[in-house]
């Protein structure tokens, strides 16, 4: 099994820019659209403080009421329009970078159905599947909040950068003197808040799931007095999540006064400014407030930034992780596809191992000919299951060739393969949604009368027409639940529709009850009729019926031949046998290899 220490791939910077970038390619119209709306937006928001100067200069000057008129209502206008254009503005980012997390999320589960069952293993499919639901809801969230506001907040403080220098570059630099206290506190506040969040997460989480074990096992925190020790012990991890809520508060005290200590340095240079500008007659009232404006309105998006640029940081891990999977080649198909002819299987040579040094089938050779039913038995661990594997594609060898009817398996392209063999194991999924589309996930263009009939001939017609909406049912996780046998037969149906010429069983009836079991193995037998067939036998009856019977044992073939050949022959067959028959004369349904 695995380690788990060979994890997927995370992207660096330039891989997960070279992604997006391509990925938002087929959307440019609509991301320049984006950036000229929150432009302008920004820009339109730039006229208030040079309209409020206006109006002191015009209160200045004692010109009369109505002379403030016309900039009031000016303000009116620009107030509108501002809210209009940033509303439409965060929702066409919020669209855009929407569109970019499907086309990713699209490439992410494309690539992460074609990795190597292997690699997924040796990665431990915690690693994927974390990947697939924390990391695309952090970045999902960012996505809807985060970066839409981020963009917004740092269009803003750009553009007002610029309306204080246009108003006087002296008013710019001296804004700028806020800039190093600002940079120090931003870098203070990144690098401890993630930690600070993740340490108070997983706090937060031992300490649920503390009260939830003890409250689940009260009885035997009852019975054996543990009381104090449980209490004690949910008293340290509240006491954990204290200390870091008020880490987190102490930190956001800090955070603020820093940022008005920078607020303060910043306003009072560009008032001193001002006022030693309107002093030397270089500038008016009027355009000194105006200033002072801008660098006040500066406050909110800078917040806005420094907090959401900590969402943007959490988000940039999930989506290095992403990018990671997003990025990984697809598999080629071969240039120049072999055709299989024929459903004859030839295996040569085959070497497989999950861990160096530990061999899990040695140089095993096997021929099954067209139409040919091969029981594979032998004890648990001999490695049925690995050869079942990867006669049917699913892992691909350390070394060794599987023929199907001439052709390479790994010459075949998709199709090539998909038409050459399929694999039923007993983890069959049933997928959510109505009974037929299920279905046709093996044949997309099956008429209803085909998929009865697929059905019908693995013995699942009559629970399925029985079913309250036929093939309309609605089955799969929150749907109608399908017995394990019903499942099976579903999977085998599946098979009848795709129509291979050679079928892996491996455990198909191992799960089922004896009476389910003895129903399920009419169903494999109908589903291999008319193709070559590898079942794993567990129950030797499959064995027994079976043209021929390959014994693995640590790897090795050491026996092959008919049932009765082989029970005959008194080798180790025969012992697996009379284990068999004499634990079923015992027991109505153990395993062979119990
Ligand atoms: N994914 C894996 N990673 C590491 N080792 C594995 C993996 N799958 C199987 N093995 C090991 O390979 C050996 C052969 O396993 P395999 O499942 O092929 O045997 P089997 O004959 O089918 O056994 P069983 O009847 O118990 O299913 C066993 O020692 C098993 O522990």
């Amino acid at each position: 099994m695995s380690s788990g220490t060979d994890l997927l791939p995370t992207a660096s910077g330039t891989r997960i820019r070279a992604v997006l970038a391509e990925l938002a390619r087929p959307h440019r119209p609509i991301a320049v659209v984006t950036l000229v709306v929150l432009v302008a937006g920004a820009a339109v928001s730039l006229l208030v403080a040079p309209l409020l100067g206006e109006i002191v200069d015009r209160v200045a000057e004692a010109q009369g009421a109505d002379a403030v008129l016309s900039p009031v209502l000016a303000l009116a206008g620009i107030a509108v329009a501002q809210g209009l254009l940033a509303a439409l503005g965060v929702a066409l980012a919020a669209r855009f970078c929407e569109t970019l997390l499907a086309g990713l999320r699209e490439r992410f589960v494309d690539r992460a159905l074609h990795l190597p069952q292997a690699r997924i293993e040796s990665a431990g499919a915690g690693d994927l599947t974390s990947r697939v639901t924390d990391d695309v809801s952090v970045v999902s969230e960012a996505v809807r909040e985060a970066v839409p506001e981020l963009a917004r907040s740092a269009l803003m403080v750009a553009l007002t950068l610029v309306g204080l220098a246009v108003l006087d570059w002296r008013f710019l630099l001296a804004a700028l003197l806020a800039a190093p206290v600002q940079v120090w506190t931003a870098k203070a506040f990144l690098g401890r808040s993630t930690p600070l969040y993740t340490a108070q997460r997983i706090a937060g989480g031992a300490q649920q799931q503390h009260l939830l074990d003890t409250s689940a096992g009260l009885p035997t925190v009852r019975a054996f007095r543990l009381h104090e020790r449980h209490a004690s012990a949910i008293a340290e991890r509240a006491a954990e999540v204290a200390r870091l809520a008020v880490a987190v508060v102490r930190m956001h005290t800090q955070l603020f006064a820093r940022l008005n200590l920078a607020e303060f340095i910043g306003l009072a240079a560009v008032l001193v400014t001002g006022f030693w500008l309107v002093g030397a007659g270089a500038t008016t009232i009027g355009t000194a407030s105006a200033a002072a404006l801008y660098f006040v309105n500066l406050f909110t998006p800078i917040n806005v930034v420094l907090f959401q640029l900590d969402a943007a940081q959490t988000a940039l891990a999930g989506l290095r992780r992403l990018v990671g999977v997003a990025d990984l080649d697809r598999p080629q198909e071969p240039a120049t596809p072999a055709t299989a002819d024929g459903a004859r299987v030839r295996v040569r040579g085959l070497t497989h191992h999950y861990v160096d040094g530990h061999p899990v089938l040695s140089e095993v050779d096997l021929d099954v000919a067209p139409g040919e039913r091969v029981a594979l038995v032998g004890a648990s661990g001999a490695g049925k299951s690995t050869l079942a594997g990867i006669v049917a594609g699913v892992h691909a060898p350390a070394a060794g060739t599987v023929e199907i009817g001439g052709a390479r398996l790994d010459e075949l392209d998709s199709e090539g393969r998909r038409d050459a063999v399929a694999l039923v194991t007993q983890e069959v999924h049933v997928f959510a949604g109505s009974l037929g589309a299920d279905l046709r996930l093996a044949r997309p263009d099956a008429s209803d009368d085909d998929l009865l009939a697929a059905l019908d001939r693995v013995g699942a017609g009559s629970w399925a027409r029985a079913l309250p909406d036929g093939l309309d049912t609605v089955v799969g996780d929150g749907g109608h639940r399908l017995p394990v046998v019903a499942a099976q037969q579903l999977a085998l149906a599946r098979v009848v529709l795709t129509d291979p010429r050679v079928l892996v069983l491996d455990e198909a009836t191992a799960e089922a009850g004896s009476a389910g079991a003895r129903a399920l193995e009419e169903s494999a037998e109908a589903a291999l009729a008319g193709r070559t067939g590898l079942v794993v036998a567990h129950r030797l009856t499959q064995a027994a019926t079976a043209d021929r019977v390959v014994v693995l044992d640590d790897g090795l073939v050491v026996e092959q031949g008919p049932h009765d050949e082989l029970v005959a022959a008194g080798g180790r067959y025969a012992l697996l046998w009379a284990a068999w028959t004499g634990a079923r004369s015992a027991q109505p349904s153990p395993s062979p290899q119990s």
